[in-house]
């Protein structure tokens, strides 16, 4: 809806009224239509103001239509009535001016910011491209590197460095639609010509050819096969070489590509998974809305290396009193060093002051005694985690938080450790913790749901994607991320090379294949992990019964690498050479291919052609199988959670909406026919037998994801 109302005699004010954003719904859009037409056929009126209801101007086309059977008036020709108007019309941009909120203030004749407002083209992380002459707009206005910049990258940008750019005329720290009411009544009855953004020509660039090319190699490079930033590139070169008119159809031509591709499905997927994981719920009926977080002004860190690091860090720039804690004094004064240097970089980029004075370091536990949450972050292991909790136990204050850090350790045991099972939560972080977007809030059976709610809410102040997961041996993405591991190794055993399978996955978008990922966390981390879940085995690694452990298909290639000295990065050699510790060039290394054939030849294995087809279907098929068994466990509450933990935390590629969701887009029965084929040809490996709920969805007919929860609750009603 758009509400209308005469204000000081002669200005028109159009109020956008759509809560919570103002998104330009078709009743929203048939209400512009309506008010402007008004507003111009109105003799008292000499000028018009359009601004949006409680402080945000316009979030843009209303996402949810997208996929519908679209009706209603069509945006271009509403911003083109609107640009055309013969009375000055005003954009009063407060909060927010994204997508289509900005491409309708850009058909407006002025501009007029709050100066906390926020304006962007965002679409193109959802798939899209500015498609209401945006990418024509923008370029006339400001320029073609800096549309361009805009444009690809979806970025928002302040008031001020609108203004700056040129994209409003005006920035005010007043009322903003006082300011652009008064501005309306001093231009109205002047002269439009100069004013409408369509008519002007693209500012010249030297050298245009040249510029074009150098940013679509770089925008291809990081797109990783998306192609939403590579046809915006394109929107922008017409608008830079063709007329308007021309422009605007090549800008329509390349949207009608995106729209209804699967990248934006996937795309705006990802938007809505992104919010739904805020509104968790636990299987025993505790949920977002019934559940209190509790106050955290100050916090402690137990333990200061790499991860106890990131995390004061991430605390402390949340607003947070932290106490960090490390017991040895010169990782203490090692971490304090490390700690501040985040901060001063930190801070340096975003332009503000390092928050040095929030954190009070402390070789003493009982420094935490008066804190509202701890966080544990020390070694990965159970013995010394458990004494950890004995001792904040006994320190701290009545109803403190008590948090782990821990990647796949059983909270419900370290919560049995405690007089109070119910304040304690897993604070899964992935590393580097200030920096990794991902967090996994683990609940276990005692776990109170203010206790959920508070560490969900500490994620949120954050910046994380905070998601809430049962308890299990690594929780849902270390879980997932184990078989994907595994079956990257089979592999090489089966006759790949890491070259082939890190080509196949990042062809894919990962921005890094798993052995290039292994060699820079360290194939030491692996090493340690699988000890401590009994796998490792010494002196086992190159024996006759080296490839069964546990009474299943093991790879020891990994252990046989770590006996060999080769961590990856911190040795210069893993799956790969580099030139120098610390160096991220990987380089092919013979040594690895050779000594890959003498582990076949010493098991009888024959190597075979491995494609990159099948590089992906082990790889991702066996990971997404294990995806349904969270689901059917109810780990997970529904598939969105784990599509969210895979792109924020894992670098599952954007544009492919997570793994469940690609499960979906595939097709869940060729999924399930994948995995019984890989299954006869290796019985040795039981995951990848398909699960039970993937059968079940597959008996269904393939539902739609966002339904799959009726068929799990109807799963779990029959256990
Ligand atoms: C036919 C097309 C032709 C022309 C091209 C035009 C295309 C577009 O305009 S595409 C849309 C471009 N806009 C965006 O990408 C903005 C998306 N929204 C956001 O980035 C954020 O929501 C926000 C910055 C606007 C607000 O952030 P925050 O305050 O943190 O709130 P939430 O993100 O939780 O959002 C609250 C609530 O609003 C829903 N929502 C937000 N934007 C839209 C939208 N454009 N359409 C529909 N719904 C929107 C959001 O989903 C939340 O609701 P739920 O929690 O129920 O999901």
């Amino acid at each position: 809806m758009a509400q209308y109302t005469r204000v000081s005699g002669f200005v028109g004010l159009i109020t956008l009224q759509n809560p919570p954003v103002n998104a330009l719904s078709a009743p929203v859009r048939q209400g512009i239509v309506d008010t402007v037409q008004r507003a111009l056929s109105d003799p008292e009126v000499k000028s018009v103001v359009i601004c949006g209801q409680n402080g945000i101007f316009c979030g843009g086309a209303d996402i949810k239509e997208f996929g519908t059977d679209m009706f209603g008036p069509p945006l271009i020709p509403m911003i083109h009535a609107i640009e055309a108007a013969n009375k000055p019309v005003v954009a009063a941009i407060e909060g927010i001016a994204l997508g289509g909120g900005l491409e309708l203030a850009l058909g407006c004749h002025y501009r007029i910011a709050h100066s906390k407002a926020r304006l962007g083209l965002p679409e193109v992380t959802l798939g899209l491209l500015p498609a209401a002459g945006g990418s024509q707009r923008l370029p006339r206005l400001i320029g073609v590197p800096a549309a361009l910049n805009l444009i690809t990258t979806g970025r928002h940008v302040t008031a001020a460095e609108a203004l700056q750019l040129g994209i409003v005329d005006q920035v005010t720290d007043h009322n903003t639609v006082d300011a652009a009411v008064k501005f309306a009544l001093r231009v109205g009855g002047q002269s439009l010509d100069a004013r409408r953004i369509s008519t002007y020509p693209c500012p010249q660039q030297p050298d245009l050819d040249a510029l074009f090319e150098d940013v679509m190699q770089k925008v291809r490079q990081s797109a990783r096969g998306a192609i939403a930033p590579v046809a915006c590139v394109q929107a922008v070169r017409a608008a830079a070489t063709l007329p308007y008119t021309q422009g605007m159809e090549r800008e329509k031509e390349l949207m009608a590509t995106l729209f209804t591709s699967g990248q934006a499905r996937a795309l705006q997927y990802c938007f809505f998974a992104q919010r739904a994981v805020g509104r968790w719920k636990m299987p025993n009926g505790a949920r977002w809305d019934t559940s209190k977080p509790r106050p955290v002004h100050k916090a402690a860190v137990i333990g200061l290396g790499t991860m106890g690091r990131g995390i004061t860090v991430a605390l402390a720039q949340t607003g947070l009193s932290v106490i960090a804690v490390e017991s040895q004094e010169k990782q203490l004064m090692e971490a304090k060093q490390a700690v501040s240097g985040m901060l001063e970089r930190g801070a340096k980029r975003r332009g503000v002051a390092p928050v040095l004075d929030r954190i009070s370091y402390s070789q003493d536990i009982q420094a935490v005694a008066d804190v509202d949450l701890v966080i544990e972050a020390v070694f990965e292991d159970m013995a010394l985690k458990t004494k950890v909790f004995r001792q904040l136990s006994a320190v701290c204050k009545p109803g403190t938080l008590l948090c782990t850090n821990t990647s796949a350790l059983d909270v419900d045991q370290l919560a049995s450790e405690t007089p109070n099972p119910e304040l304690v939560v897993g604070m899964h972080f992935f590393a580097p913790a200030h920096v990794m977007k991902l967090l996994e809030v683990v609940y276990g059976s005692r776990s109170s749901p203010e206790a959920v709610a508070t560490a969900m809410q500490l994620g949120k102040k954050m910046g994380k994607a905070s998601v809430a997961v049962g308890n299990c041996r690594g929780f849902v993405g270390n879980r997932m991320l184990k078989l994907y591991l595994e079956q990257a190794s089979f592999l090489l055993e089966e006759g790949a090379t890491p070259e082939l399978v890190d080509g196949a996955l990042e062809e894919f978008g990962f921005p890094m294949g798993v052995f290039r990922m292994s060699d820079l966390s360290g194939l030491d981390v692996g090493w340690r992990i699988r000890k401590g879940e009994g796998l490792v085995e010494p002196g086992m690694a190159s024996g006759q019964s080296a490839r069964i452990r546990q009474g299943r298909r093991y790879s020891p290639l990994g252990d046989l690498l770590y006996e060999q000295g080769r961590f990856g990065l911190k040795t210069s050699r893993g799956w790969y050479q580099y030139d120098k510790p610390g160096s991220r060039v990987a380089r092919s290394d013979p040594w690895v291919h050779s000594f890959l054939e003498e582990y076949r030849a010493r098991h009888g294995l024959v190597a075979r052609n491995i494609d990159h087809q099948e590089v992906l279907e082990r790889c991702l098929y066996a990971m997404i199988n294990e995806g349904f068994h969270i689901l059917e466990d109810g780990i997970a509450a529904g598939p969105e959670d784990i599509d969210v933990i895979y792109v924020f935390g894992f670098g599952w590629p954007r544009h492919r909406g997570g793994p469940m969701f690609y499960a979906d887009m595939v097709g869940l029965a060729k999924v399930m026919e994948k995995l019984e084929h890989y299954h006869q040809a290796h019985p040795d490996v039981p995951y990848l037998q398909p699960s039970n709920l993937l059968r079940k969805l597959v008996a269904s007919g393939s539902p739609p994801i966002h339904t799959w929860g009726e068929v799990i609750k109807k799963l779990h009603s029959q256990l």
